[in-house]
C-alpha cells in the first residue's frame, strides 16, 4: 500500500518546509585539528534556534563559516534552499543572511544615526561601492537607518557619539546596524532574513538584558529566522524554539528547550556547570 502524507494528498494546504538555514556535515579543520566535526541542522523560517556549548566548543567558529569569514573544510550551507558555501561573506549578506560581533562593529567617532546610516547605504550600494563619495547617505538609507533605530529604541540618540552610548546601547546599535543594513534590501527581506547574533548579551549590565532579550523578541516576532549563540541560559531558555548544543567541534543534540535541560548528555558536556 502506497503511503502519503496528508500534505501530498492534498488534504492539507502544500507549504514551503524549505528550512531557512541548512548546514549540512559541515566541517572545519585547521592546523590538523578539527574544530566542526560534520555539523548538520536546519533553522526553519522565523525559527529561533540558540547554540550553546563550553567554551572552545566550535560556537564562533560555526558562525564564521556560516558567515563566510572562513572556508568549511567540508559540507555545505543553504539560505532559503541556495547554496551559499562559494560565496564571498558579502555576497551571503545579499542572500539575507546578517551577523553581529561578539565583539562591537560599532564606530565610536560617528553619530548613532551615522552608524546606521553607513550600514544602509553600504548595503544599497554593494561591495564595490558607487560612483559617490565615501560617507554619502542618499534618502533611502537615510529612511532605512531611522527605521531601524526606531526598531531597536535608538531614536533619541540618534545625534549623539556612538562612542559614547553604554555597553548595552553599542550593542542595541549592533542590532540597529544590522536590521540597516538588511532593511536596505528589498530582495533579502522578501525571502525572509536570516540572522546570526553572536553573544548578544556578553558583557551586558543585569539591568540592561531584559530590554535587549525584548528586542530580540520583537525582531524574532517580526518574522526573522534567528540564529543565537549565547552563554545567558536565562536568555536562552526565555528565547530560543529550540537549542542545539555544541561539544568539541560536534552537535551533541539540538531540541526543544524542555529536552535539553533534561539532557544527561548534555548535562555531562556542562561538567555539572547549572544549564
Ligand atoms: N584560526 C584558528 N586556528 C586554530 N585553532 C582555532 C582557530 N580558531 C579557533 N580555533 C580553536 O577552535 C576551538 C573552537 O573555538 P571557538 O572560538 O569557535 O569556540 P567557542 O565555542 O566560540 O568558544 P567561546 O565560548 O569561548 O567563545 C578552540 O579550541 C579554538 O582554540
Amino acid at each position: 500500500m502506497e503511503l502519503r502524507t496528508a500534505e501530498a494528498r492534498g488534504t492539507v494546504p502544500a507549504r514551503d518546509v524549505r528550512p531557512a538555514l541548512a548546514l549540512a556535515g559541515l566541517g572545519w579543520r585547521v592546523g590538523g585539528r578539527t574544530v566542526l566535526d560534520e555539523v548538520t541542522l536546519e533553522v526553519g523560517p522565523g525559527e529561533l534556534l540558540a547554540v550553546i556549548g563550553p567554551n572552545g566548543a566550535g560556537k564562533t567558529s560555526l558562525f564564521n563559516l556560516i558567515s563566510g569569514l572562513t572556508r568549511p573544510s567540508g559540507g555545505r550551507i543553504l539560505v532559503h534552499g541556495r547554496d551559499v558555501t562559494a560565496l564571498p561573506a558579502h555576497r551571503r549578506v545579499r542572500a539575507g543572511l546578517g551577523r553581529t560581533f561578539q565583539t562591537s562593529s560599532v564606530l565610536p567617532g560617528l553619530t548613532v544615526a551615522e552608524n546606521a546610516q553607513l550600514a544602509a547605504q553600504a548595503a544599497l550600494s554593494g561591495p564595490y561601492g558607487s560612483l559617490k563619495p565615501w560617507g554619502w547617505i542618499g534618502p533611502k538609507a537615510r529612511a532605512t537607518a531611522a527605521d531601524a533605530l526606531a526598531r531597536t529604541r535608538l531614536d533619541a540618540d540618534a545625534a549623539r557619539r556612538a562612542g559614547s552610548l553604554s555597553h548595552g546601547g553599542k550593542r542595541k546599535l549592533e542590532l540597529a546596524i544590522l536590521l540597516a543594513g538588511q532593511g536596505a534590501r528589498p530582495e533579502s527581506a522578501a525571502a525572509g532574513q536570516v540572522l546570526l547574533l553572536d553573544e548578544p548579551m556578553a558583557g551586558m549590565a543585569v539591568e540592561e538584558v531584559p530590554e535587549l532579550t525584548a528586542l530580540i523578541r520583537e525582531i524574532h516576532a517580526g518574522g526573522a529566522t534567528i540564529l543565537m549563540v549565547e552563554h545567558h541560559m536565562e536568555v536562552v531558555l526565555g528565547l530560543a524554539e529550540r537549542i542545539a548544543v555544541l561539544h568539541h567541534g560536534a552537535l551533541l543534540a539540538c531540541d526543544v528547550p524542555e529536552a535539553i535541560t533534561e539532557n544527561a548528555v548534555v548535562r555531562e558536556a556542562y561538567l555539572g556547570e547549572p544549564l
